[in-house]
């Protein structure tokens, strides 16, 4: 009886698994189904070698194991961290508390508070800092929604969907909008207002709360968040970089100056 080491190599003529693919190719008549029951002749004791496709399902790569794995533990832990997903979730009463929680951390009131403060600023300093800062939420807004637009992750399947406002590509959940908003935000409050420090305590505070509200509404698996408050946080440093001053942009600055 011939070896399996050696039906291959008469089948192939080399140890190579891309030829043993092409040698499959070529055996297989036009239009066969590929279908397991065809792939063992029969009285052969070997078996035909698998498509390339199957072969990677059967001997998935460190990393391929290591990212599904991740996956699976952040599906498990955030479906069970959504505590306030429902009103029967073990925490449902707080959920009202919660979405006030959502309501401060969602783009629309940032972003009108913004433009006000904008329009009722009476010094340049003020102007210059919040003009950024509706640069800043701007350019989030629309990072995350390519991202979203790229990665498509659905919500949790425990989420109901009854957010305040959303656009299209918020049924998608990569990454969280609250997350990488709370952070940016944080950040650039820390380093242009002048806080006392139980202020500045607690906007951190504030950032780390809106995150984990997300978790526990059931919106978003914990790797949405965490991903979010990454980008969030570098979404920052590219702000600071490309920061608008009447100098950079005199046009700009000219619009808001009364
Ligand atoms: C309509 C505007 C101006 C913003 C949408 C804000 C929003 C609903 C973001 C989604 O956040 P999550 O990704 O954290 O659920």
């Amino acid at each position: 009886m011939p070896s399996p080491r050696s039906s291959r190599e008469r089948r192939t003529g080399s140890g190579s698994s891309r030829l043993e693919f092409l040698s499959l190719v070529s055996q297989r008549s036009p239009g066969a189904p590929d279908s397991p029951s065809r792939r063992k002749e029969p009285g052969s004791s070997a078996a035909a070698p698998l498509p390339e496709e199957d072969c990677m399902k059967l001997n998935p790569s460190f990393l391929g194991i290591a990212l599904s794995s991740l996956l699976a533990i952040d599906l498990w832990a955030s479906k069970r961290l959504g505590v306030c997903a429902g009103e029967g979730s073990a925490w449902g009463s707080a959920r009202p508390l919660m979405k006030v929680i959502e309501i401060s951390g969602h783009g629309i009131p940032w972003l009108l508070g913004t433009f006000y403060g904008l329009c009722q600023s009476d010094s340049s300093a003020a102007r210059e800092v919040l003009l950024n800062l509706l640069f800043a939420l701007l350019l989030d807004l629309v990072l995350v929604a390519v991202v979203k637009g790229l990665v498509k992750r659905p919500r949790p399947t425990h989420n109901k969907m009854d957010m305040f406002v959303t656009i299209s590509v918020d049924k998608y959940s990569f990454p969280s909008g609250h997350a990488t908003r709370a952070a940016l935000v944080c950040r650039f409050i820390l380093r242009h207002l002048v806080l006392a420090v139980p202020l500045r305590v607690l906007v951190v505070l504030w950032a780390l709360i809106v995150s984990v509200s997300r978790v526990m509404l059931g919106r978003h698996n914990m790797t949405d968040v965490l991903f979010g408050l990454l980008l969030g946080y570098a979404l920052y440093s590219v702000v600071e970089h490309c920061w608008l001053s009447p100098l950079s942009a005199p046009a700009l600055f000219a619009l808001w100056s009364h």
